[in-house]
């Protein structure tokens, strides 16, 4: 049988089957992951081949199916480990504020960039629009078209009032969406408003406990109405880390990455070179500022998380 993990302990993982069944499963024999040393060998979102235990109601992971991609954080203490927070990811979406909290655009940057290098599309979310005045409403839309030009799909939602909230389940309809933002934003009433039935959202914890699993969980799936799964990595804020040379930042970034064949360098900074179309784009206004300082600080190895 196959199924996509929605949950995991470390020993235990939850798989749910295409008909919706939810089994415990433990693993059978070592899986490993090319190019990495982890401590989990899979992680939620993953889709495995499983089969029931003899006359047990829990199963057994016997095959893990190749990755299209994947996210990890660094293990505390154990500097070479990584642990992969979740699998397939179709697209990530960040949850953000114009106000209490304003999300700062530099985390926005961040978050953008480390999508890029994971190579998973990225969308924003811009929600409390019941908070907006008008001029409130002109910033947003300035934001917007800052990130839309450069191929970011923006939404702008309230959690509270519920508006637009189906234009974000269209967004999610049959993919596997991570959703991520930082305290504060409303991420957790999002999610409520997408999944109605809070019962899903406490499925099984319940259950879990009982068989003493305790739960070291950085990520889980819930299954939603019409389709799909959200992913919420509760605890982290951030698309997990990845490390990206400083000479490779500027593919992440895509209207740099569509500029800088033009400069005059092939191994163009960007900083100060002569020739550097990117720094000519910067000027007359067709890359944003704002974008181009995050580049910068993301180079210099600066934190913009604040
Ligand atoms: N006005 C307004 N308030 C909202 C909206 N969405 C969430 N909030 C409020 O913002 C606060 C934070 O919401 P949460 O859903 O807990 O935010 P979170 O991003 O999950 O934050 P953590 O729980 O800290 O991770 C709560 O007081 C919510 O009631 C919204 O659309 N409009
Ligand atoms: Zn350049």
């Amino acid at each position: 049988m196959q199924g996509l993990i929605t949950k995991s302990t470390g020993s235990w993982y939850q798989v749910q089957t295409n008909g919706g069944q939810i089994i415990d499963c433990r693993i059978k024999g070592k899986f490993r992951t090319k190019g990495i040393v982890t401590t989990n060998p899979i992680a939620v979102g993953d889709v495995v081949d499983f089969e029931m235990e003899p006359e047990q109601e829990t199963g057994v992971i016997t095959n893990l199916q190749q990755r299209k991609n994947y996210i990890i954080r660094k293990s505390i203490n154990l500097s070479k480990q990584a642990q992969i927070i979740a699998a397939n990811l179709d697209q990530a979406l960040l949850v953000v504020t114009l106000a209490s909290p304003r999300t700062s655009l530099g985390f926005i940057d961040r978050f953008l960039v480390t999508a890029e290098a994971y190579d998973i599309p990225a969308r924003l979310v811009f929600n409390k629009l019941d908070l907006f005045s008008d001029e409130g409403l002109e910033i947003l839309d300035e934001y917007k078209a800052v990130y839309e030009k450069i191929g970011y799909p923006c939404y702008q939602v309230s959690a509270l009032e519920g508006t637009n909230i189906e234009k974000v389940q269209a967004l999610l309809k049959d993919k596997v969406t991570l959703f991520s933002g930082h305290s504060g934003v409303g991420k957790s009433s999002l999610i409520n408003r997408l999944l109605p039935d809070l019962e899903l959202r406490t499925h099984q914890v319940s259950d879990w406990s009982d068989k003493g699993m305790h739960t070291t969980t950085f990520a889980e799936a819930f299954e939603l109405p019409q389709g799909g799964f959200i992913i919420d990595t509760p605890g982290i804020r951030e698309l997990g880390v990845i490390d990206i040379e400083k000479q490779e930042l500027s593919h992440f970034f895509p209207e740099m990455r569509q500029r800088m064949h033009d400069c005059r360098f092939n191994n163009c900074r960007h900083i100060n070179e002569p020739g550097c179309a990117v720094l000519e784009a910067v000027e007359n206004g067709e890359i944003e500022l704002s974008r181009y300082e995050s580049y910068l600080s993301i180079y210099n190895g600066n934190d913009t998380r604040a």
